[in-house]
């Protein structure tokens, strides 16, 4: 049975503008129709441009926000209507603000939580010896959160959202301006956490790599609308994105004609060649060796950023 459920739903708001003296009112339709189910245990990644409508999705599925219209069901309740009662079955994670308590060490905001939660004392001493490990947290336990680095509090901010054994979390951009290690480390930990818990997560990135290294599934929202539900090997298969075979030949040479490839670039004696993603590089490479002084070669797959342009850019056509 899914945990998250929508239906039809859509959330408009009015913004008004001033022009001189002339007040205009307009409708934003931030979400515009948008039905999709969630099974439990699924990481789905939740993406669009910015201003597509997802973090009023995520909203509205915390309850914070009510549709217009249509309908939302998250662990089997209207998550406008029992807020409170929803809120010990879910967590949140705000990649851009905090969720803790700025002047309290970080042990502190936990042990409030505790308390907020009505965690059995047992099952948080528990939680929190597993997350202070897995997250590395022990030296900041006394650290105020404030004196926290943008990594440390987010991993404080992760550990919070967990402590309560939420079924479902929503993660908004949590690993935004953390460097490479420390984002292999949560991506790490929440692979973790989805495998051994079985929570459900909806991940909301500009990352692409979070997707690629954490999401079975990919939702794709522009201007409130879906554009794409579905596996990432189906999201690059139906773009049908060109693959690339860089390859270097012994001197320069003038670019090479193969019909079904296009040469991008050039450089000294490499070049770009794409070619279509059905076609097999093996041939092209042999035929290529027969007829040019192959050095060496290397063939790369379309970036997920090149195949998400091309599918906002088609969504606009
Ligand atoms: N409270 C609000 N009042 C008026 N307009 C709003 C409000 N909240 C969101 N919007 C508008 O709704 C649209 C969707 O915004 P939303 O924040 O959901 O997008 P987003 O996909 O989360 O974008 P980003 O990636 O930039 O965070 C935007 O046009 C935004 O300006």
């Amino acid at each position: 049975m899914p945990v998250i459920e929508l239906e039809n739903v859509s959330r408009a708001f009015t913004v008004t503008s001033r022009t001189g003296l002339r007040r205009t009112r307009r409708e934003v339709r931030a979400v515009d129709g948008l039905s999709f189910t969630v099974e439990p245990g699924e990481v789905m990644g939740y993406i669009g441009p910015n201003g597509a409508g997802k973090s009023t999705t995520i909203k509205m599925l915390t309850g914070i926000l009510v549709p217009s219209s249509g309908s939302i069901r998250v662990a089997g309740v209207d998550p406008s209507r029992h807020r409170l009662k929803l809120a010990k079955r879910i967590g949140v994670v705000f990649g851009q603000r905090t969720t803790l308590w700025w002047d309290l060490p970080l042990k502190d905001s936990f042990a409030v939580l505790q308390k907020m939660y009505a965690v059995p004392r047992a099952r948080h001493a528990e939680n929190l010896a597993t997350f202070v490990e897995l997250l590395d947290l022990g030296d900041l336990l006394d650290v105020p959160v404030r004196q926290l680095s943008l990594g440390q509090r987010m991993r404080g901010d992760i550990a919070a959202a967990l402590l309560h054994d939420p079924e479902i979390v929503y993660l908004d951009e949590p690993t935004i301006g953390l460097d490479i290690v420390s984002k292999a480390r949560l991506r790490e930990f929440l692979a973790q956490v989805n495998a051994e818990r079985g929570t459900t997560i909806i991940l909301t990135t500009h990352d692409l790599d979070d997707i690629e290294a954490l999401c079975s599934r990919v939702m794709v929202i522009d201007h409130g609308h879906q554009v794409f539900d579905g596996t990432l090997p189906v999201l690059r298969a139906s773009q049908n994105a060109p693959r690339t075979l860089i390859i270097d030949l012994a001197t320069s040479h003038p670019p090479i004609t193969i019909p079904g490839t296009t040469v991008t670039k050039t450089d000294g004696p490499r070049q770009w060649l794409t070619f279509p993603t059905t076609t097999s590089a093996a041939p092209l490479v042999a035929q290529i060796a027969a007829t040019y002084p192959l050095v060496d070669l290397t063939v790369t797959e379309p970036t997920i950023e090149s195949i998400i342009t091309n599918l906002y850019a088609q969504a606009h056509k």
